[in-house]
């Protein structure tokens, strides 16, 4: 992958890493270097807060190495003059880590103390299993809402390899995890409850084997300038199939953030009630309403689906272009009630081409999964979704390059290729016509890019999606979420 993505393992991924150098004895080793990272990191955040001799730092400890790295960690934060204690929460602790501690002159405690800074979440890591229960310890409520919550390796309760949580879990501000990021840190609740991630090298890089996916993190370079030479042909232009009397908004957010993003021209085809609507706030766009499948004849990309609602002719219009699309292989992005069109031959082909790009949320996901009568499916997407297996699913039965939206967004191609991840942390896109934006960036990024490969598609979505986030970000560093779709566009200039 390129140097715009970081890797991200499962949990059993990192334990299998992890096997054959316990075995050699190298456990404790990688327990200190895990320990030490964790201290650090406390220690820094402390440094930033004010000042580290004194400061009240909590261990929250577990009963198997998690905890054995809390406790390391809490003796390295005492050699450094923290007033760092522990809260045993099993009947049992690592025996040499909590010597050490007891060594160090470490207490343990039975409640959490109200003027804890720093709560170390080190109950549960790798090796959780099944649903967990919050320990019942007077004072860690109230706690959890004052203090910094650090969590150790994973925020106890999410699973890593899914970020499932299926009882109840703790939620950190940072989490310092070992070995390499886990796509629980990422993925549905986990990436809900981990907070910022920092990961420590405790020496498995050579023993890891491919990532299950890779964090899109800075730009991809999949935008092409213009170049001097260029006339608004050669620099790509997009086909759009937007808007309905009931939805004209949608026709003028596609258009308009796909003419930002950077595209020789955008036309649409809708009827005369959206495409005045457009003219009027876009008026560089081009009409080409009418020409059923021939208005695609020179489109280097296209974009269906937002706001075609239940409108019979505009989803006959859709249906039309898709078509052209699917079969000329001319990528495509497919949005919002475009969705619907993949019935019949369109659902079952499992051939429909990595270059057609689909952008479902979770219940347009689950409205495919229904269609599809794919039970498994329906299942990695009820209630706590699986959403990097479900994309991944997805992606294959459609034989289409899948990109599932939500606060963590998943990509993946249909020949199983490591998905891609955008992690966004802007919960103001929340709010109606973001999606449509997004299918603009996208059709803009398809009409430019230079793609061979599947695995160009699966990056060319991605970074529409980190653009979409890019844009909340700059346009709302606070997070405070007061901005619509409209202004999201302004926001995309990079
Ligand atoms: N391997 C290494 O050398 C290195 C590992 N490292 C660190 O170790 C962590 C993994 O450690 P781990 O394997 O000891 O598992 P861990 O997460 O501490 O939990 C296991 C304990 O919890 C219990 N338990 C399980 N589920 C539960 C539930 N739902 N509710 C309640 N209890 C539950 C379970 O009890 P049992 O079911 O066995 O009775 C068992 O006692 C990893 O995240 C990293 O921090 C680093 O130091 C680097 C080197
Ligand atoms: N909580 C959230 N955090 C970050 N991004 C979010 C969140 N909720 C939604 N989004 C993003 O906002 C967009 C919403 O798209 P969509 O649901 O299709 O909206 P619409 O159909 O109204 O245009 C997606 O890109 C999604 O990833
Ligand atoms: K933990």
């Amino acid at each position: 992958m390129s140097r715009a993505t970081t890797p991200v393992y499962s949990g059993a991924q990192i334990r299998d890493a992890e096997t054959p150098l316990v075995e050699a004895g190298a456990g404790p080793d990688m327990m200190r270097r895990a320990a030490h990272g964790l201290a650090s990191y406390v220690l820094a955040l402390l440094r930033s807060d004010g000042k580290i001799y004194g400061a009240r730092v909590l261990g929250l400890i577990g009963p198997g190495n998690n905890g054995g790295d809390g406790l390391y960690a809490l003796t390295a934060l005492r050699a450094r003059g923290v007033d760092a204690q522990a809260v045993l929460v099993a009947d049992r602790a690592h025996p040499q880590a909590l010597e050490a501690f007891r060594a160090a002159g470490g207490r343990v405690l039975s409640s959490v103390p109200a003027d804890t800074q720093v709560l170390i979440d080190a109950v549960l890591g790798t090796g959780a299993r099944g649903a967990f229960t919050l320990p019942d310890v007077p004072g860690l409520a109230e706690a959890v809402g004052t203090s910094t919550v650090v969590a150790c390796d994973i925020p106890s309760g999410v699973d890593a390899d899914t970020g499932r949580c299926p009882g109840e879990a703790l939620t950190a501000e940072h989490t310092v995890t070992f070995g390499g990021a886990k796509l629980g840190l990422l993925l549905g609740e986990g990436g809900l409850r981990s907070g910022k991630i920092h990961t420590v090298d405790i020496g498995l890089q050579e023993h890891l084997p491919e990532p299950a996916a890779w964090e899109l993190i800075s730009p991809e370079p999949t935008r092409r300038k213009p170049r001097l030479g260029d006339h608004k042909y050669s620099r790509g232009s997009l086909q759009v199939v937007a808007g309905s009397p009931q939805f004209p908004g949608a026709a003028q957010l596609t258009v308009g953030s796909a003419i930002t993003s950077g595209v020789g021209m955008v036309r649409l085809q809708a009827d005369a009630t959206v495409s005045a609507a457009v003219l009027q706030g876009w008026p560089e766009a081009v009409m080409s309403h009418g020409r059923g499948a021939k208005a695609f004849d020179g489109a280097t990309a296209a974009a269906i689906g937002p706001g075609l609602g239940k409108d019979r002719s505009r989803l006959v219009e859709g249906e039309t272009m898709l078509r052209a699309t699917v079969e000329s292989k001319v990528p495509c992005v497919l949005d919002a009630s475009g969705l619907e069109l993949l019935r019949g031959d369109l659902l079952t082909s499992g051939d429909l081409g990595g270059q057609l790009i689909l952008t479902p949320h979770l219940g347009e996901a689950r409205r495919l999964a229904e269609a599809l009568e794919d039970e498994s499916l329906e299942e990695l997407l009820a209630d706590q979704p699986d959403t990097l297996a479900a994309t991944r699913a997805l992606a294959e039965a459609l034989g289409a390059t899948v990109l599932l939206k939500g606060p963590s967004t998943v990509v993946a191609g249909p020949s199983g290729g490591a998905p891609l991840v955008v992690r966004s942390a802007t919960p103001g896109l929340a709010t109606a016509g973001t999606g449509d934006v997004l299918t603009g960036i996208i059709g803009a990024l398809l009409a430019t890019a230079d793609a061979a490969q599947e695995q160009d598609w699966v990056r060319i979505a991605a970074e529409g999606a980190r653009m979409h986030a890019a844009a909340a970000q700059r346009l709302d560093p606070q997070g405070f979420g007061h901005f619509g779709a409209s202004a999201l566009i302004g926001a995309l200039r990079e």
